[in-house]
């Protein structure tokens, strides 16, 4: 049973989703110098592996290794440091091509192995059809995917990997860079004096000292615009509702709640992903809620920000001034009244465009898509290498029932408290060195870190990734009486040291724990802190904790029908009759905020939460 290791993901290939086999290229095999590069970077790539897909469900890819001997060939189509280069040029012949238009990328795709880009090139289905099974490869040089098809990619068999951390440095000091030049209007005031006027009164600016900065994500580039801000004599206060406050507290900072830290600073600096629930979370009601003559500056992703409320916000004079590097559309319109905007400063996605940067980025990237040609398995693999069929078999229903219960528990986290440990028990009549469950591990690390950050988690990376966030994880066994055959009775996660959005979550321990089963092949939703349930987890679910009574059901549910949501199964655990009990109702829609509202003012519910699985 336990898994063999290393892998690569030949062994992981699923031989329908394997790329076609191709005759040798005549070039021959790879040269010397390619020995002494790979050895350099084999010794940087993890080579076991299995991984997962992106941010949906479990499927195969295929990422065959190199063809026969061949010498592979690499489509660079953006600007890449020379050492990553270099590195690509040892292996595999490159072909660096920028500025294509989308016509000529689809051309060329077919005829190449790999495809190494930036954000500027859109890698959508077409791209991966035009390929039509040879591109195995797409090496993103940098952390974010938004312009990779990733669900084509996987459908297509190619693995996409991405560079998420050598950027970091670069992106905090664009942030730290347009904080000082919009306080000191320094874009307007060179482009006046370059237009031949001598503006000395109209731009004056405000100072730094003193002034409050929230830095909003603490992940890996807000702390570092954290530290550069304190050295700049600004009182810094940060919001992150999943990032440890320890790790705030060691560099000195507050850690506050997502309204104090709009409401009370002077700049606010956005440092978090684009994710369903942070899309627009910079919108007419919150900006409504901030300090009068706010600063903002946005260096993480433009779709955060609802760009027509900020435009409103510093038109009536609530955000005095905005710094933008990145835009919902980008490039954004030529006349896009953001961009123009007196007030606004802004540059074209430049945060990770540092030389520096860049040359670790081009490293990062090549050594990733080198190994992923020669079939290991990179730890920065963003989407999904299967996993070996005999484990499938038997888990893939845990698999999918471990990342749901993951997404399900961080969703009941409460704003500004933080996770720090993870435990995940699993309760089985197996022994357990017949029962692996690194892949489970990894799937409920996923469910909870994915939805919340940038970072693409793996069997590789899991624990890796967990504890560069600060999140320790733990894993029990508990063991039944039963049959061997079943893998899993449940699988139990618990939050612990953590507040919830939800008390009804909570164990009698204080942990936020939920737990979860495998009923005829689908997951399912078994216990809720300490109320039984039981709830298929597809779509969505609300779940309400009331006093056990006669006709609340009804009312909950004729509030979603007329309010057209679908109820698709419904579930009640109490303690003991006419106590408290949960409710769990599973909804095909998300319901309005209307509806929201009318559930929570309904007599005798306690509380309620919408989750999406
Ligand atoms: N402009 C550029 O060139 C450039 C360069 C690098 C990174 N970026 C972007 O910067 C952002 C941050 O990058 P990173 O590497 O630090 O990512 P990260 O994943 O390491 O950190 C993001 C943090 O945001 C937190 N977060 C999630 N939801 C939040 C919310 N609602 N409120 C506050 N915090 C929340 C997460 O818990 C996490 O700690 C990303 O959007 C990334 O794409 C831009
Ligand atoms: O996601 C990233 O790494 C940054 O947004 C930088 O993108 P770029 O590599 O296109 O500059």
């Amino acid at each position: 049973m336990a898994l063999a290791t290393p892998l690569r993901l030949r062994h992981l290939l699923p031989a329908a989703a394997a790329a076609p086999a191709r005759a040798p290229d005549p070039a021959g095999p790879s040269s010397l110098a390619s020995h002494r590069a790979l050895s350099l970077c084999r010794g940087r790539l993890l080579r076991a592996g299995l991984s997962t897909t992106p941010r949906s469900g479990l499927v195969a890819v295929a990422a065959a290794a190199s063809a026969a001997g061949g010498r592979p060939t690499v489509l660079v189509t953006e600007n890449l440091g020379t050492a990553g280069l270099d590195l690509l040029r040892a292996f595999a012949n490159v072909d660096c091509s920028y500025e294509l238009t989308a016509e000529e990328l689809r051309a060329k795709v077919s005829l190449v192995d790999a495809l190494v880009v930036r954000s500027g090139t859109q890698v959508t289905r077409e791209v991966f059809e035009a390929a039509r099974g040879r591109l195995r490869v797409v090496g993103r040089a940098g952390v974010g995917v938004d312009n990779v098809d990733l669900q084509a990619a996987t459908e297509a068999g190619c693995l996409v990997v991405n560079a998420p951390t050598a950027n970091t440095v670069a992106a905090a000091e664009h942030a730290v860079a347009l904080l000082a030049a919009m306080a000191r209007n320094v874009a307007q005031a060179d482009a006046s004096l370059k237009a031949g006027k001598w503006q000395r009164s109209k731009y004056v600016g405000v100072t730094l000292v003193g002034k409050t900065l929230a830095v909003m994500g603490f992940g890996k580039v807000g702390p570092e615009v954290a530290r550069r801000a304190k050295g700049l004599g600004m009182d810094v206060i940060v919001h992150d509702p999943y990032a440890a406050v320890d790790r705030a507290r060691a560099i000195g900072v507050d850690m506050v709640s997502f309204d104090e830290a709009i409401s009370t600073a002077d700049f606010i600096s956005l440092h978090m992903p684009l994710t369903p629930s942070t899309a627009k979370l910079f919108n007419d009601e919150t900006f409504a809620k901030m300090r009068k003559g706010v600063r903002i500056i946005n260096v993480a992703r433009g779709g955060v920000v609802d760009e027509e409320a900020l435009l409103r916000a510093l038109d009536n004079g609530t955000v005095a001034q905005a710094a933008l590097d990145v835009f919902t559309e980008e490039p954004p319109p030529r006349d896009s009244k953001l961009v123009q905007h007196e007030n606004v400063t802004v540059t074209p996605h430049l945060g990770a465009s540092t030389t520096e940067a860049q040359e670790g980025v081009a490293l990062e990237i090549a050594e990733a898509v080198i190994g992923a040609l020669r079939g290991d398995l990179a730890a920065t693999a963003v989407n999904a290498p299967t996993v070996p069929a005999e484990v499938l078999s038997e888990l893939s229903s845990y698999v999918v029932l471990a990342e749901k219960l993951g997404r399900l528990v961080v969703q009941l986290v409460a704003g500004g408290s933080g996770i720090k440990g993870i435990k995940v028990v699993f309760s089985s009549a197996r022994d357990p060195d017949d029962l692996d469950t690194r892949i489970l591990r990894a799937m409920v690390t996923k469910g909870i870190i994915e939805p919340i950050s940038s970072a693409f988690v793996n069997i590789v990376n899991a624990d890796y990734v967990a504890k560069q966030r600060g999140l320790r994880i733990v894993e029990e066994r508990i063991f039944l009486d039963g049959s061997p055959e079943i893998p899993l009775d449940s699988i139990q996660v618990h939050l612990t040291n953590v507040e919830s959005k939800f008390a009804g979550a909570l164990s009698d321990a204080g942990d936020i724990r939920v737990e979860g089963k495998v009923r005829d092949g689908a997951p399912h939703l078994t216990l809720v802190g300490s109320f039984r349930v039981d709830v298929s987890l597809v779509g969505n679910l609300i779940l309400c904790c009331q006093v056990d009574q006669p006709g609340i059901i009804g009312k909950v549910g004729s509030i979603l029908g007329k309010m057209n949501v679908n109820v698709s199964f419904m579930s009640v655990g109490r303690t003991a009759p006419g106590k408290q009990a949960i409710m769990a109702i599973g909804v095909d829609e998300e319901p309005e905020k209307e509806a929201l509202k009318l559930i929570g003012d309904t007599p005798s519910v306690e509380e309620f939460v919408f989750l999406k699985l």
